[in-house]
């Protein structure tokens, strides 16, 4: 296999760049690109140590570096390892890099190195998934739950239940060949009673999973209303910036405008949209339709009122327009005296959050609401839970095959039958930990690494 290389500090300035080398011939082109100042010898240094020294270009004196030594298998990748630190610059770490490629390493691919890691089994696939959601997590409770992964929590637990099919399959198997002996361990109700626990346990895998989607992708977020009511207001203020126009006249606002911004530790990739209401004017139009259809799009809807005011028709008729119970009501303006009759608004409506986005007052209490809606005050992110679509994918299929299987010996069907969906469950787990799967599969899951891990 090739040996590697890349810079796997961010591509920018910095204290310190990381120049990561692994593979058969890591310490030997680190020692063509390294000479320590005192008397170590590169090939000579023992795992786990370090030595200070001068990277160079063939005669080209490049940079004062540390060079950090791993030694197969006790490395990140199970590979040999160099590691060069040089100063923090783009250029220098760039030059350090070329010279490490120059002397027989080759540029490493996104992922590369954890797709090693994978490889040489230091990580089963879930584990390798997580490095990548502990360098995106934007949030406590993100970087927990991908925590939790990496260090093996859904692995564990998917390998129990994988364990558990292949004694059950093994059972059935012995039946097979022997089914005139009476086998106690291959009684349907025995079967049906570790598939229950088996089933119990992935389902556990996957109580979490929309919580966790929404801590790391957000919530579509639109913000709708009349005219005039403060929606851009609002959505200025919870972006922290003047980023759409806000003036005392209806009908300000046109275009769609987009945004991604934290409430508390969640993310809303927010929309403001044009004042909802009858309008003959042919450009508002397209506006009132776009912001229309964003209803439907949206996973929140944030419908502001103004509190100033009593309800007007728009209100009313946009009340009735909202078909999903995943909205909160913003009555805002509450710097001013309020006239607004809340009654119809409550009974309709169950979030109800008052605030001043002009004053940036009250705007808290949005967080709380969120936090119910989308059930993230009830979620437990420090248990096992699938991180991404493949491995929810691969617990469905494993869960569906397991209730098929429960079915059939409540119905009494033929144990081989029993069997071929017992053995699909077991063949998803297995795709689940990355232990039976494809190259391709393989290959999509580290290409959304970055380069240098
Ligand atoms: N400098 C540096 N820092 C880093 C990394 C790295 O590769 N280099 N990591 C990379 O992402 C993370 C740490 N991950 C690592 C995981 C395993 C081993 C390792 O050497 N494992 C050996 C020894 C285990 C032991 O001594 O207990 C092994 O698995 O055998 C190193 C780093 C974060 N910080
Ligand atoms: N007193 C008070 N005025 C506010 C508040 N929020 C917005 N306003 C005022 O209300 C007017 C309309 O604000 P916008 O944010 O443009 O309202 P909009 O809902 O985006 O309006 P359109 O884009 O026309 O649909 C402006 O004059 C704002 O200054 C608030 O919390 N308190
Ligand atoms: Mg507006």
């Amino acid at each position: 296999m090739s040996t590697i290389a890349a810079v796997s500090t961010p591509n920018a300035m910095g204290g310190i760049a990381v120049i990561r080398i692994s593979g058969e011939n890591a310490l030997s082109i680190a020692d063509k690109v390294f000479s320590p100042y005192g008397d170590k010898k590169v090939l000579d240094m023992a795992g786990y140590t370090c030595a200070y020294g001068i990277a160079h270009d063939g005669e080209e004196r490049l940079d004062d570096c540390i060079l950090t030594v791993f030694r197969a298998p006790h490395s990140y990748t199970g590979e040999d390892i160099a590691e060069i630190s040089c100063h923090g610059g783009l250029y220098v770490s760039r030059k350090v890099l070329r010279a490490v490629l120059k002397n027989g390493a080759v540029n490493a691919e996104g992922g590369e190195f954890t797709k090693r890691a994978y490889l040489n089994g230091k990580l089963d696939l879930t584990q390798a998934e997580a490095v990548m959601d502990i360098i995106s997590a934007k949030g406590e409770r993100e970087l927990r739950m991908a925590e939790n992964l990496r260090e093996g929590a859904a692995f564990k637990k998917a390998d129990v239940c994988s364990k558990k099919l292949l004694k059950i399959l093994g059972d059935l198997a012995a039946w097979a060949d022997y089914p005139e002996e009476d086998i106690p361990e291959v009684r349907p109700e025995n079967i049906k009673s570790e598939l229950t626990e088996v089933r119990d346990e992935l389902r556990s895998l996957i109580r979490n999973y929309d919580s966790g989607r929404i801590l790391r992708e957000g919530v579509a977020t639109a913000i709708i209303g009349r005219p005039n009511v403060g929606k851009s207001t609002l959505f200025n203020c919870l972006s922290g910036c003047e980023r759409s126009i806000v003036t005392e006249i209806a009908g300000t606002t046109r275009d769609v405008i987009e945004e991604t911004v934290r409430v508390g530790d969640i993310t809303l990739r927010l929309s403001d949209t044009a004042g909802i209401h009858d309008t003959d004017d042919v450009i508002e139009g397209i506006g009132v339709e776009m912001a229309e259809k964003m209803i439907e799009s949206s996973e929140l809807i944030i419908a502001v009122f103004d509190g100033s005011c009593t309800l007007t028709e728009d209100d009313v008729q946009l009340i009735n327009k909202i078909n999903t119970d995943k909205v909160i009501a913003v009555i805002n303006k509450n710097d001013v005296e309020q006239l607004i009759d809340t009654s119809l608004l409550t009974n309709k409506i169950k979030h109800i959050v008052y605030l001043s986005a002009k004053e940036n007052t009250g705007v808290d209490d949005l967080h709380r609401h969120i936090e119910e809606i989308f059930r993230l005050n009830e979620a437990d992110f420090d248990t096992a839970t699938a991180a991404n679509e493949r491995q929810k994918k691969c617990i469905d299929n494993a869960l569906e095959g397991i209730e098929s299987a429960i079915s059939s010996l409540e119905i009494g069907e033929m144990l081989d039958a029993v069997n071929v969906l017992i053995d699909d469950a077991e063949q998803s787990l297995l795709q689940l930990t990355g232990q039976k799967i494809t190259e391709a599969v393989v290959d999509e899951v580290f290409s959304r690494f970055c380069v240098g891990k």
